[in-house]
């Protein structure tokens, strides 16, 4: 459930979280975990210098082969002036376009927490019980001398009329639940906010009322696609069976191909104050990047038409590539509340997406940016614009040119030529585009900061050790501590974090 790609983010992202109380956490200090936990492989053609990556780590990334049209892209936004690179993951940080790495292995085989972490050795462990398919119901406390909580094991079950079964930890117990388990889980073992726990009748164990709050996730436009010429994209691997098989083939018995590949191939990192990029007429927006060099917004390339998250179908014969743009920093958050004591009842997750027009203002520069490069020669000659498309069709808007204007004439014009001069409408308007982003707006499902990290316990969760707030023996680790969301896509972070967390619990417990 993860699109592979490897990224570590902006490195002003990890020194804007040590300014915001997350003391330990700057890049500096991380990158010697991004470097431990790599396992860098190099392929041609597009391949990072091996010198900025570690090479000996447990997950592995590569540079995989791309689509022809992404490599048009690619010069499309070299034609634009943004720099190209081979390599998003240096201490230079991610502005500019360039391949993604994906999260490959040697075998070109997806290469996930679970198959870099979990091997045969390690699951053959005495120490090690790994429960697949158990629901952790709530956290146990016991009472320290002093009157504070201790985490002291949790209570598990396999179904919700099935029986329970109770834990025991003899050093602390750790949260890894993710940005909706975690914050939900907690609830559910009386940690949270306590007038939303007492209306479900849940004993307090401690006050902490940024449990389950300032939830943010990267939003997007939605997907914008452009028509492409026959030949130019990799729809057949959607639309041809015969063709998708061989492409398998391919892969299984070579590792080669498009299979090897990733379908978000192609990342473009820009600030929204950079005047030389075209972003339509100018819309005033709040500068939220981590830094002056760090980006605030991110276009995604996929070489082929994705409707519906991929659960629809282009019509047959009809070709395109699908583009998306995501706020890096949003200013909308939201929450992540239980409705029930119930840990088999889903929270109720309400990112508020949209609610701050700084969002919608940098999702209209975004897809006036896309519009203008899908006009940017070469990429331009390899697609097809009508100027008949409708409001609701799947190349709407792009096809919609952002630089023309349309004359519209009245009924009275058309039949006196004598009455007024037309008015002229531009062919988009920013209404167009935000009445867009409202009907097809969608996550880019990178949820983080539900239990955020810092050092006010009334704006956060969890402590720089990550220790919840005032409960002894009790961690989280994962995207929800995040204490802010980061410019690019959290997977390669989380791993880093639960590295250095690991030497932080080693020498607690030395
Ligand atoms: C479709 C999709 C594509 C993505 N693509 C990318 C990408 O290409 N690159 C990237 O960097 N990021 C990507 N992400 C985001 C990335 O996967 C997440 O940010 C990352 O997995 C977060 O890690 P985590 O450890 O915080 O949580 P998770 O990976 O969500 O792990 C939490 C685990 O806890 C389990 N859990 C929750 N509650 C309980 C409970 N009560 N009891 C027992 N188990 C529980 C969950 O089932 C889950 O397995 C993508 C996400 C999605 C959904």
């Amino acid at each position: 459930m993860n699109a592979m790609i490897y990224h570590r983010c902006d490195p002003s992202d990890f020194d804007a979280w040590e300014r915001q109380g997350a003391v330990g956490w700057g890049y500096e200090s991380l990158r010697k975990y991004f470097l431990k936990a790599e396992k860098y492989i190099p392929r041609q053609p597009h391949s990072a210098d091996p010198k900025n990556h570690g090479t000996n780590g447990m997950v592995a990334h590569s540079h995989v082969p791309i689509a022809p049209i992404c490599e048009t892209i690619l010069q499309a936004t070299e034609n634009l002036g943004i720099p190209v690179t081979d390599d998003f993951n240096t201490c230079e940080g991610t502005i500019g376009a360039g391949p993604f790495a994906a999260a490959v292995d040697e075998k070109h085989e997806r290469s996930s927490t679970a198959t870099a972490y979990l091997t045969s050795d390690v699951l053959r462990r005495p120490n090690l019980t790994v429960a697949v398919t158990v629901m952790t119901e709530r956290i146990l406390f016991a009472q320290t001398p002093e009157g504070a909580p201790r985490a002291v094991g949790i209570q598990v079950s396999s179904r919700r009329s099935g029986p329970r079964f109770a834990v025991g930890a003899s050093k602390e117990v750790i949260v890894c639940a993710g940005a909706i388990g975690s914050p939900q889980l907690l609830q559910l073992s009386g940690i949270g906010d306590s007038e939303h726990l007492s209306k479900l009748n849940i004993p307090l164990v401690r006050e902490v009322p940024a449990v389950g709050r300032n939830l943010l996730d990267h939003v997007s436009a939605g997907a914008l696609i452009f028509r492409a010429r026959a030949g130019r994209t990799w729809d057949y691997l959607v639309q041809n069976p015969f063709r998708a098989a061989g492409a398998l083939l391919k892969w299984l018995m070579f590792g080669t191909g498009p299979m090897a590949s990733l379908a978000t191939q192609v990342g473009i990192f820009v600030r929204t104050d950079d005047e030389r990029l075209p972003f339509g007429a100018p819309l005033s927006v709040v500068d939220r990047s981590s830094g002056p060099r760090a980006p605030d917004l991110e276009m995604v390339m996929v070489p082929f038409a994705v409707i519906n998250h991929g659960l629809g179908y282009p019509p047959w014969g009809t070709y395109g590539i699908t583009t998306g743009s995501i706020v890096l920093k949003p200013a909308s958050s939201g929450t992540v509340l239980i409705m029930s004591a119930d840990p088999y009842e889903h929270p109720v997750i309400d990112a508020n997406y949209l609610a701050d027009e700084n969002d919608v203002k940098m999702l209209v520069k975004a897809v006036r940016f896309l519009l203008a490069l899908a006009r940017t020669p070469p990429l331009s000659d390899a697609l097809e614009f009508r100027e008949s498309t409708k409001k609701g069709d799947m190349f709407w808007p792009g096809d919609a040119d952002p630089d023309k204007v349309r004359m519209r004439r009245s009924r009275a014009i058309t039949k006196s030529l004598n009455g007024p001069l037309p008015t002229i409408h531009p062919q988009l308007t920013d209404e167009d585009i935000k009445e867009f982003i409202r009907d097809y707006g969608q996550s880019s499902w990178h949820p983080t900061s539900s239990v955020r990290m810092g050092a006010d316990p009334k704006t956060s969760a969890v402590d720089p050790q990550l220790r919840v707030h005032r409960v002894k023996a009790l961690r989280v680790i994962d995207s929800s501590v995040f204490p802010d969301q980061v410019s690019g896509h959290p997977c390669a972070v989380v791993v880093a974090m639960a590295e250095k967390a690991a030497d932080m619990i080693r020498q607690d417990h030395a």
